[in-house]
């Protein structure tokens, strides 16, 4: 993975070397090939399958023909420019867009074997199994205990009393935020710190078990300490799990995730490894995002 240095370094040194600008001239619409994916958008054995996956909110197209595979156990990171659909793509996996009534979804989109879009699918179960995190943490108004065993008791996952304490410890433990809260689990979860309550959302998705956590701009309402916590945390989660982040911060992408995938107007113009993207983008759009021509 590379380093926040690595990555102003290169870029730095990217934007000094002329190179071809996106201009009026040339505008980005027309650097783009629909369902074209520069580097490498697919895997040996992917946890996701997506083919030609195109969203639209009412007649107006969001995501248009994306064909991508995420692979097990990978950090995968989303980044481009404002509004180019990186939230739209990412709802797909766990059918979060099914709340929006004037969105409709089309394409292959597979969870393993299974097809996440078939209508016989059981949402809350295919929700327990690809959980989320959202940019801004949204602890339910209960005790600290209460939001992390609410999951896992719905889903019947402990019989016991003590089985549900022994869920609720390990979660916050593997959010790092056991020692914080061991000695105030009845406490209000809307008083701890906003770092505080993004750990112990993290730590809600976790105690369902999870194969993939969706995280959509974590970080985006917390101070660099939080940050710094949440990201240490993603990296140590990526042993167990599979995670899409959606994320404004190219530094971010490049210190948590294995690749990365730009987007651009809907499409997906390039997959790459991480420390390819950041040093040697194949695509020019690429290049003009990372090194701040717009975005
Ligand atoms: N609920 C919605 N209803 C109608 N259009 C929407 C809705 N949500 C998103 N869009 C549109 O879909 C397009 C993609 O939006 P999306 O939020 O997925 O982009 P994004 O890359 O995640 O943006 P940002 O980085 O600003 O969060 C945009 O044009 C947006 O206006």
């Amino acid at each position: 993975m590379n380093t926040l240095n690595t990555v102003n370094k290169e870029a730095t040194t990217m934007a000094d070397e002329p190179s071809v600008p996106v201009s009026e001239e040339r505008p980005a619409e027309t650097l783009i090939e629909e369902g074209k994916t520069v580097g490498k958008p697919f895997a040996d054995d992917p946890k996701f399958k997506l083919r030609n996956v195109e969203v639209r909110y009412g007649d107006t197209p969001a995501i248009k023909n994306i064909s991508l595979d995420i692979a097990r156990n990978e950090v995968i990171a989303f980044i481009g420019p404002s509004g180019c659909g990186k939230s739209t793509f990412l709802r797909c996996l766990n059918r979060m867009n099914d709340s929006i009534d004037i969105c409709s979804v089309r394409g292959e989109l597979k969870l393993d074997d299974d097809d996440i879009y078939d209508p016989r699918r059981d949402v809350v179960e295919l929700r327990a199994r690809v959980g989320m995190v959202f940019q801004k943490p949204n602890p339910f108004p209960k005790s600290i205990y209460e939001n992390v065993a609410y999951g896992p008791r719905i889903h019947g996952l402990a019989n016991r009393k003590s089985d549900l304490d022994d869920i609720v410890e390990n979660s916050l433990r593997k959010a790092g935020l056991w020692n914080e809260a061991k000695d105030r689990l009845d406490a209000t979860a809307t008083g701890m710190s906003g770092g505080q309550q993004q750990r112990l959302c993290i730590a809600r998705a976790i105690a369902v078990s999870p194969e993939v956590i969706l995280m959509d701009e974590p970080c985006s309402a917390l101070d660099p300490i939080a940050t710094a916590k949440v990201e240490e945390l993603i990296a140590e989660m990526s042993e167990s799990y599979t995670i899409v982040i959606v994320t404004h911060s190219m530094q971010q992408a490049a210190r948590v995730s294995h690749r990365t995938a730009y987007f651009h107007l809907g499409h997906l113009v390039e997959v790459n490894e991480t420390n390819k993207v950041f040093t040697a983008p194949e695509h020019e759009l690429t290049e003009s995002y990372i090194t701040g021509r717009f975005g």
